[in-house]
């Protein structure tokens, strides 16, 4: 596949190197005080929280340090560290850094060790309380009243728009912010393709739909309410469900969060009680197939997937990439001009794709001038606030 020719040439990497900016309040502010909660959210012994302690210290005035000796995956970040060791981690690229973040603190918090905290998600507390929460059951209230109250044509435009709002509620994001999270306003949707995307959707052969999940819990319940909807209204033969095979990124969905989800469902009774059972039975059927590729924690962008992941997802009938990390993987972490048609930023990749974000970091393109010049102008620091959001569709590159 010849994708690096569709790239054109790549403008400068967003860094975490200047102090004010984004990428630099959150290794700065963000990620210590994540360190913290997670340090006491879980049964960490001495020895884990030095490590926690260690880390934490290491992002704001130490440098990038190789990967340990024991490390599974020791070879592979080798290789994606070579250029980074020996630097402090403000000079290195915001993207790597937070992979490299993220392996670091799994390691610190001895999740791969042969020790008791094996395989312990140090994000499972803060996911569990989520998912319990009387938001999630306001969630699913709203989601029974929608199927009782409207007919099945008419949910996919208000499932669509959910779950994409619910890219909103993100645990990485509300810990550290320390605000109440809440939809984007009306106003907030700078592009909405919504339309465009159905449109698609109802007019082509139905075929296989990648999505590319982002966030447990709270977002992880209205995707797999979309999923249940395409697979019922034959929209999709089948759907390929993409989540992370470890804790990441906070709140980033694992296989264990997907099953969590579906019981969630199963429990609640109505309508989402009936979908919870129907995408069991997909998943028991193989309609609906959980896929957790180790490239999904890879430090690197969507278009330097393995080859033949690559050409899997360019016969999806749709891909559908969730949130924030997945847009920056999606269209790159440069400094693109916002302006940048979104078809050429996804050319790389010959499928159908559709972005449901909300903006939570730099990087955007597909925006027209006005828009650009009117929030530059109106709304200071409108990418990384939380308070816009895009359904941006593009077909085939
Ligand atoms: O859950 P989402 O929507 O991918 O957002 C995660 C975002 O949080 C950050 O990691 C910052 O904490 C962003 O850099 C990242 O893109």
């Amino acid at each position: 596949m010849q994708v690096r020719s569709t790239l054109g040439v790549l403008p400068a990497p967003i860094l975490c190197d200047t102090p004010g900016s984004f990428p630099w309040s959150v290794f700065h502010e963000r990620y210590p005080e994540l360190i913290r909660k997670v340090r006491d959210a879980s049964a960490y012994g001495p020895e884990h929280r030095a490590r926690l302690d260690q880390l934490g210290e290491q992002i704001v005035s130490g440098v990038v340090g190789p990967p340990d000796a024991h490390w599974h995956d020791r070879d592979s970040w080798l290789r994606w560290c070579e250029p980074h060791v020996g630097k402090s981690w403000s000079e290195t690229p915001f993207l790597w850094a937070e992979n490299y973040f993220f392996r670091r603190l799994l390691a610190a918090t001895g999740f791969f060790d042969a020790g008791g905290m094996r395989g312990v998600d140090p994000f499972g507390p803060f996911k569990s309380v989520e998912l319990a929460s009387a938001a999630t059951d306001t969630l699913l209230t709203e989601f029974n009243e929608l199927v009782t109250h409207t007919g099945e044509d008419e949910q996919a435009p208000a499932l669509l728009w959910s779950s994409l709002q619910a890219n909103h509620a993100d645990l990485c994001f509300n810990l550290a912010a320390g605000v109440p999270s809440g939809p984007p306003s009306g106003t907030g949707l700078l592009i909405d393709d919504g339309a465009a995307v159905l449109r698609h959707l109802e007019n082509s052969e139905p075929g296989q739909i990648v999505l590319v999940a982002d966030n447990a819990a709270r977002e992880l319940l209205p995707d797999l309410l979309l999923i249940d909807h395409l697979l019922r209204r034959g929209l999709a033969t089948g759907v390929e469900l993409y989540v992370k095979p470890q804790p990441y990124f906070v709140s980033d969905a694992t296989p264990t969060d997907v099953i969590a989800a579906i019981r969630r469902l199963t429990g609640f009774g109505g309508p989402a009680e009936q979908a919870g059972h129907r995408l069991w039975e997909a998943l028991r059927a193989g309609r609906l197939a959980l896929q957790c590729p180790d490239f999904f924690c890879a430090p690197l962008h969507l278009w330097e997937m393995p080859v033949e992941l690559l050409e899997h997802f360019a016969t999806a009938s749709l891909v559908i990439a969730k949130g924030d990390l997945n847009y920056r993987r999606l269209v790159g972490d440069f400094w693109w001009a916002p302006t940048r048609p979104f078809r050429e930023a996804v050319g790389w990749l010959t499928a159908p794709v559709v972005a449901l974000r909300t903006l939570k970091s730099d990087v955007i393109v597909g925006l027209d001038p006005a828009t650009v010049d009117s929030l530059d102008q109106d709304s200071p620091g409108w990418r990384c606030a939380g308070t816009k959001s895009i359904i941006q569709f593009g077909l085939s590159g």
